[in-house]
């Protein structure tokens, strides 16, 4: 029975869950399944495609898109692949045996000179189409980096500046990718305004609520009718320093006031793969796993919240569900989402983190504080959490999160919880939670699966026990 087993043995099965689930849910399987090609008809969902005299250009972006583009080319087979453009992430492994081309760009998720240059050639490509060629979008998150086309009259530099801003000051990405639309060229659907014939855009998402005129920043979706807020105000909001942003993209914003609506009837999007679909199928493989010893339901798959601030959350109600429990068995709660993480300013210079590894990292510190003043009086609970990244990649490091639990403090005296208590406060205030974890418990506790080429937002899980 798992009842009397250690966090590690529950968190295992966990982990085998995740990577099973990663597995299942491939790209490369969600392109392949949404494509129902018999020649000459191409299927997908309900609308027809005629490819009896035409054939079909790929052109793909984002952390997914080199197992996107397999899926397609098993779907559809050679003869209907006419060529296309894939901007890949930096440090990809570039098929050779395609018919499209593959470029590397955007090192650590930050667009380059070189994903700006794929951007040109896919804007080239795509000019050069005549009105019966059909374009295959393949579209996954981390796009808009991989996708990076600053509008007439500012630089990459300049736009890399502003989103470097946005994002270190806690702007979601909603926010960001409102204000990447507007400084770009091919962003909120004016890649799509492109094409002169019909297209289909699978999408991935990654942003909570599926909003497919953002994810990517929406590059093949007609704009946003009812914006929430403009691209000018939201960057006035983050921005306290006026002068830190270039006065030419100030102007910019101000024009776009009244943002320009692009109609795009001849494009059909649609979302191949999103968290809730990654977390149902989570759920059911632990289960099948555990023979359903471990209790696991999803509590939500539309998290945010800031990354330090949730740990605390996580752990206050971890401990308040594990005092309640009435019966001897480990208890998971899964939550899916992204949170945001807010940086002092000046930004520490050795910061080296992620949002996962951060929240698993405050999370601890709660446990370790909780540990030290139940010190004399040990509770029956046994608590954990464990923080992934679907993409496998937290933030710009090499680890996809963290986990922890109680069992990680035992046997620990007064003077060692409390000097790790200091540690664990050190690395959470000069943001390297990354650091903290490669050297806690000799890195047993930090996860490293390597890139998924999946990109479906963070899982956190939150585990519980009482000795009844
Ligand atoms: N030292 C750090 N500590 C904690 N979080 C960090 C640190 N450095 C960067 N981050 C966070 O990592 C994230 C950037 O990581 P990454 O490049 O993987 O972006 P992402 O949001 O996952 O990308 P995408 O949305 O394109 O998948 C940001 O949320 C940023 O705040
Ligand atoms: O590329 C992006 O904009 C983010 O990953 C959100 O989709």
């Amino acid at each position: 029975m798992l009842t009397s087993k250690s966090f590690i043995q529950v968190y295992r099965p966990f982990e085998k869950a995740f990577i099973s689930a990663l597995t299942l849910l491939s790209p490369e399987s969600c392109v392949q399944s949404s494509l129902k090609y018999s020649h000459p008809k191409l299927t997908v969902q309900n609308t027809n495609y005629d490819l009896s005299n035409t054939k079909i250009h790929i052109i793909a972006f984002g952390k997914a898109a080199i197992s996107m583009v397999f899926g397609a080319e098993k779907s559809l087979g050679d003869s209907v692949i006419a060529g296309g453009i894939a901007s890949v992430p930096f440090g990809s492994l570039l098929p050779t045996n395609s018919k499209i081309q593959f470029f590397p760009g955007a090192k650590n998720n930050l667009p380059d000179s070189d994903s700006e240059e794929t951007t040109k050639k896919i804007e080239e490509y795509l000019q050069k189409l005549g009105e019966n060629e059909i374009v295959l979008f393949l579209i996954s998150g981390g796009g808009s980096a991989l996708l990076p086309a600053p509008i007439e009259g500012i630089t990459l530099e300049e736009k890399l500046k502003v989103i470097k801003i946005l994002a270190t000051n806690g702007a979601t990405i909603q926010e960001l990718n409102t204000v990447r639309i507007a400084l770009s060229r091919v962003k909120g659907g004016k890649l799509g305004k492109l094409v002169k014939g019909k297209a289909i855009s699978l999408i991935i998402s990654d942003i909570i609520g599926d909003p497919i005129e953002l994810i990517a920043s929406g590059p093949t979706v007609s704009s946003i009718e009812n914006q929430k807020e403009t691209a000018f105000s939201i960057l006035q909001r983050f921005c306290s320093d006026k002068e830190l942003i270039p006065r030419n993209v100030w102007k910019i914003l101000e024009k776009q006031l009244t943002t320009e609506n692009q109609v795009l009837s001849n494009i059909q999007n649609l979302i191949v793969a999103s968290n809730s679909i990654f977390v149902k199928t989570l759920v059911n493989q632990l289960e099948s796993e555990t023979l359903n010893e471990i209790k696991a339901s999803t509590i939500s798959t539309q998290f945010e919240g800031g990354a330090t601030e949730s740990g605390k959350a996580f752990f206050n109600k971890a401990l308040s569900a594990a005092k309640l429990l009435k019966s001897d068995s480990w208890n998971i709660e899964i939550f899916a989402g992204e949170t945001t993480v807010s940086f002092p300013s000046p930004p520490p210079i050795n910061a080296n983190g992620g949002r996962n590894q951060e929240m698993a990292l405050s999370f601890f510190l709660e446990l370790i504080k909780h540990q030290i003043e139940t010190f004399e009086n040990l509770e029956n609970v046994k608590l954990g959490i464990a923080c992934l990244g679907t993409d496998g990649q937290d933030g710009p490091t090499n680890a996809t999160g963290a986990f922890c639990s109680t069992d990680d403090l035992q046997g620990l005296n007064l003077a060692d919880l409390k000097s790790l208590k200091s540690e664990a406060e050190l690395h959470l205030s000069s943001k390297t939670s990354y650091n903290f974890w490669s050297k806690f418990n000799s890195s047993m506790n930090h996860v490293k699966l390597g890139k998924t080429g999946h990109n479906l937002m963070d899982v956190y899980a939150i585990f519980y026990f009482k000795h009844q």
